[in-house]
């Protein structure tokens, strides 16, 4: 009788197998999986790995019920071993627990550390960044050459964030030669449904078998250097004063405070982590995702240069002003955003305590996906949801800053993206893509037609285009 009483109402879910549970049916691109299986079982969903329990929820009304009604339920994040590693123990904002630590950092983060002011006051290391970009296209058209977009795209990010987070250029750095491989590892690698999580002790050794043991320790290893080299250019040289480190330096000494907390090296690594992968990563493989589809789409790459060429004319200097004009050019940034929204889960979150939502038991400390892929193409909202089509948003007042649920790249809630107010990425994909749309047109490499373009993602905290974008500028008499 007492555990009949006692008997959770848990959401339905997928029969699983004993031990590993639901792992199985994961596949390579959860999102999609979970997509799927969200068909059949409901908008709430319970899937089981190892001894941990999740749900996920995979449409707008559901998504609003964890992020908006119950997100002080459901605003912790789980102890992610590999995460926690590569977060020098959740010392970050991304994979701490909710916690008097990680409100103080949020705080901190919103107030001086990505704050508009900071994005604005650095304009002139994205147009000098952006500028160098555009000759290297240059080189490559009169050459013919095809640029990859995933690499190139990473380099030019790298480049603005090392300078106006940590005053340095990515030239020479320790990261020069790796860039590409440690920022997409760490995503990589802080994304994966990884045994350890799962599996008591034995998790462990699975992990070592499959390698991203070692993948996390490698990329850690490079990720560890870098940070100690860019702290030392700091504290051997005392002019740098107004960038995050400096800041993050200034709260090490006890200078500024943080609460009652007292920062250490590990904070402040943590706290860089944060810069560095969510930083770079996200708006490089968001600008490759919008050119990826421009050239799919031929239509849709006419229409958005014909606005551009027509509102830009023949200004030399591209200018952040200029671009609040590009009507047609957000629409397409937005309509990428919603068919490839770049982190398909969101960072998973985990319930601080007993919660009922929808009807069903949700027990504290249970996982909690939020499938925005799936919103992304919910039926009800989106029509033809498959296909890529900007004019959707054309007198549709859905806007991606976390109110409207049926669109969330960046999140909602107590957890939403920090970076996606004051743009520090997005400010500078519009500057580049601009400037590649009216400079460039863009050709496919010889013998490849749009059909053979390969429209995958891979998997990760962010998916980035499987294979990489490769496409052939040519020069026009705007270039
Ligand atoms: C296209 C660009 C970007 C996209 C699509 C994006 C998306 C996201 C998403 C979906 C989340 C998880 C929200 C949740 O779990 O509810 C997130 C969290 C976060 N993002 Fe971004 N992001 C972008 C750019 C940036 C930039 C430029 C930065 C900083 C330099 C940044 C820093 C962070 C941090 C620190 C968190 C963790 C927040 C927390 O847990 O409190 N992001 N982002």
């Amino acid at each position: 009788k007492n555990t009949r009483k006692t008997k959770k109402n848990l959401p339905p879910g997928p029969p699983r197998l004993p031990i590993i549970g639901n792992l199985h049916q994961l596949g390579s691109r959860p999102q999609r999986s979970m997509f799927k299986l969200s068909e059949k079982y409901g908008s709430l969903m319970s899937l089981k790995y190892g001894n941990v329990t999740a749900v996920v929820a995979s449409t707008p009304e559901m998504v609003k019920e964890i992020l908006k009604t119950f997100d002080v339920d459901c605003c912790s994040r789980p102890h992610m071993t590999y995460g926690a590693r590569l977060s020098y123990n959740r010392n970050d904002l991304g994979f701490s627990p909710y916690s008097q630590y990680w409100k103080e950092l949020r705080k901190m983060t919103v107030v001086e550390l990505y704050t508009a002011k900071r994005v604005k006051s650095f304009g002139h290391i994205r147009q000098e960044e952006v500028a160098s970009f555009v000759d290297f296209i240059k080189q490559s058209a009169s050459l013919e050459k095809q640029v990859n977009f995933n690499r190139k795209f990473t380099n030019l990010s790298a480049s603005v964030i090392l300078r106006l987070g940590f005053g340095m250029s990515l030239e020479g750095s320790k990261l020069e030669s790796t860039c590409y491989e440690v920022i997409h590892g760490i995503m990589e690698v802080a994304g994966s449904f990884a045994a350890a999580d799962f599996f008591p002790i034995v998790g462990g050794l699975i992990d070592r078998l499959t390698g991203l043991h070692g993948k996390c320790e490698k990329v850690f290893k490079a990720m560890d250097a870098f940070f100690d080299e860019a702290i030392k250019h700091h504290l051997d040289d005392e002019s740098i004063k107004d960038d995050i480190i400096s800041l993050l330096l200034k709260m090490e000494r006890g200078e500024i405070g943080l609460g009652e907390f007292q920062l250490t090296r590990n904070h402040t690594k943590g706290i860089l982590l944060n810069i560095l992968a969510a930083g770079i990563d996200t708006s490089a493989q968001t600008a490759t995702w919008v050119m990826t589809h421009l050239i799919t789409n031929p239509r849709v790459m006419n229409k958005v240069q014909a606005e551009v060429r027509e509102v830009i004319k023949n200004k030399d200097n591209i200018t952040e002003e200029d671009i609040e004009q590009l009507k047609y050019f957000k629409m397409v940034i937005k309509e990428t955003h919603r068919i490839n929204p770049l982190v398909p889960l969101l960072i998973p979150r985990e319930t601080l305590r007993d919660v009922k939502i929808g009807g069903y038991d949700i027990p504290k400390k249970t996982w909690i996906h939020v499938n925005v892929w799936a919103v992304h193409r919910n039926p009800n909202v989106w029509k033809d949801p498959e296909a890529f089509i900007p004019e959707r948003f054309l007198n549709n007042e859905i806007d991606y800053r976390g109110l409207n649920f049926e669109l969330l790249p960046f999140g909602s809630g107590r957890r939403m993206c920090p970076g996606m107010g004051m743009g520090m990425g997005m400010a500078l994909v519009h500057l580049t893509l601009v400037n590649l749309l009216y400079r460039f047109d863009w050709e496919l490499p010889k013998g490849m037609e749009v059909k053979d373009v390969d429209l995958e993602e891979s998997y990760g905290l962010a998916c980035p285009k499987k294979v990489p974008l490769e496409l052939i500028p040519v020069i026009t008499k705007w270039t």
